[in-house]
């Protein structure tokens, strides 16, 4: 790794920019082969390579799975720019990016098609005890061959069933970032990865992000006001988080997940609730959650080379398109306010009829015009995803989702090293080992191979 240099590739496209780097797409000139080089961010650096990238690279080079980003190589660029590459596998989208499409469905066996797919990665990540700790839309990545892996290993690390370790809280984005983090835990395991695949699945069911908290006081509130307060009754020991008494609700709050996502069908609401478990401990583990019902009642999963092919589109090209909107919109809104003022001068003041409040907006998952969230489904669709799904027919697709989640710094960088809430690296519902039958689709296996797992294992 290193050896050969950027001037191997041509073309280069930006086609992402995050906290550690920017994203291009480029040709291999010998091979012709498209990629993906992340410049590693120097800038900030007084400490020479960043921390990020090490475990990034360190992580990557270990990690082998269809569902886990390949790293292919390092390269540099000599010269003034001085940078350093990773040089990835191209991958046309990231779930953001297509979820932000104009007119985009998904259809029930798409979504299950997605979700087995990521828990797959995931499942093999915490097998060879790696915690992932930034799992989000942004960095999920999908290929036009409908395969879908895991990127963006900047903050992963390994982790141990220590219970004296203490590991930062600072860690994955804001809105997928779970209650016990945000109260502080410095003592966690990989059911901090499982909380942001629920908010990642209830996304591709709802198409919108269902926390969008501006800071982590709100990000909180939105969080218990969905899943309803958290008590040593149901989640032993989190009186002794570091911030449970500052942020715990005034007035005990009910948990309402089931109400909330009502059309939702039995089977995918079973499993959203089990991810959006408060407790950590009871929270369910990739390996339970490729085995629960949704995976194995009808519509299956549809075969990922069953997927429709998009033109690409990144996280990045949606916050730019944004970006215009908003730039068009405002133009348009000063023109019509100018347009309103001028016509005003001409009228009589206006009469009050106690009637002009607006309507009230519809609640953050429901849809008034027909009642029924599950608009990404259609028939279009269903023949698209490869059959089923029969039930989502020809309704409005929801209002675009909001997007751009912060990723500051947690208020508890100040850590209190007594604030494990009773449950260690990994809780008593995850187990780890390689027990799992040989890839395949029957039930109780999965579909990390063996030889994937074991291959990583000789390494450590
Ligand atoms: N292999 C790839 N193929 C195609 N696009 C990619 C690839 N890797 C990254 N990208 C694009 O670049 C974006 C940013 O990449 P990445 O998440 O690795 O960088 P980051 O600096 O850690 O970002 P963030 O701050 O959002 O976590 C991704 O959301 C994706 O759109």
């Amino acid at each position: 790794m290193g050896s050969r240099t950027v001037d191997c590739f041509e073309k280069p496209e930006l086609i992402g920019e995050g906290t550690y780097g920017q994203v291009y797409r480029a040709k291999e000139i010998e091979t012709g082969e498209i990629v993906a080089l992340k410049k590693i961010r120097m800038d900030s650096e007084k400490e020479g390579f960043p921390i990020t990238a090490i475990r990034e690279i360190k992580i990557l080079k270990e990690l082998n799975h269809d569902n886990i980003i390949k790293l292919k190589e390092m390269v540099i660029s000599p010269g003034p720019d001085n940078g350093i590459y990773m040089v990835f596998e191209y991958m046309d989208h990231d779930l953001t990016g297509l979820l932000d499409r104009p007119g985009i469905r998904f259809s029930v066996p798409q979504v299950k098609c997605y979700m087995r797919q990521l828990l797959t990665g995931v499942h093999y990540c915490h097998a060879n005890r790696v915690l992932h700790r930034d799992i989000k839309s942004s960095n999920l990545l999908i290929d036009n061959n409908g395969n879908l892996k895991l990127a963006d290993f900047g903050l992963s690390r390994r982790y141990l069933n220590d219970v004296n370790a203490n590991l930062t809280n600072r860690v994955v984005t804001l809105w997928y970032r779970a209650p016990e983090l945000l109260l502080g835990a410095t003592k966690y395991g990989p059911a901090i990865d499982m909380w942001s695949v629920g908010c990642v699945f209830a996304e591709l069911l709802m198409g919108k992000t269902i926390f969008p908290g501006k800071d982590e006081p709100q990000q909180l509130n939105l969080i218990f006001g969905l899943c309803g307060s958290p008590d040593e009754k149901n989640w032993p020991g989190v009186s002794k988080l570091p911030g449970y008494n500052t942020f715990k609700p005034e007035k005990p709050l009910e948990r309402r997940v089931r109400e909330t996502f009502w059309c939702v069908d039995k089977h995918a609401l079973e499993l959203l609730d089990r991810m959006l478990t408060l407790d950590p401990a009871k929270r369910i583990s990739a390996r339970d959650a490729l085995d629960a019902e949704y995976f194995w009642a009808d519509p299956l999963p549809c075969d990922p080379r069953s997927l429709p092919k998009y033109e690409s589109s990144h996280e990045f090209d949606t916050k730019r398109k944004r970006q215009q909107q908003r730039l068009q919109d405002d133009a348009a809104k000063r023109q019509r306010l100018q347009h309103t003022s001028q016509h005003n001068r001409l009228l009589p003041p206006p009469q009050h009829s106690g009637q002009g409040y607006p309507q009230m907006r519809p609640g953050p998952f429901r849809h008034p015009q027909d009642g029924n969230p599950y608009g990404r489904y259609n028939h279009q669709n269903q023949a698209q995803g490869g059959g089923g799904g029969g039930r989502y027919a020809n309704v409005p697709y929801p209002p675009p989702p909001l997007r751009g989640p912060p990723r500051g710094p947690s208020r508890f960088s100040g850590v209190d090293p007594r604030g494990g809430g009773g449950y260690g690296a990994g809780g008593p519902n995850y187990q780890h080992g390689d027990q799992y039958g040989a890839p395949g689709t029957r039930r109780g296996s999965n579909t990390m191979s063996r030889d994937q797992n074991q291959q990583y294992n000789r390494q450590h």
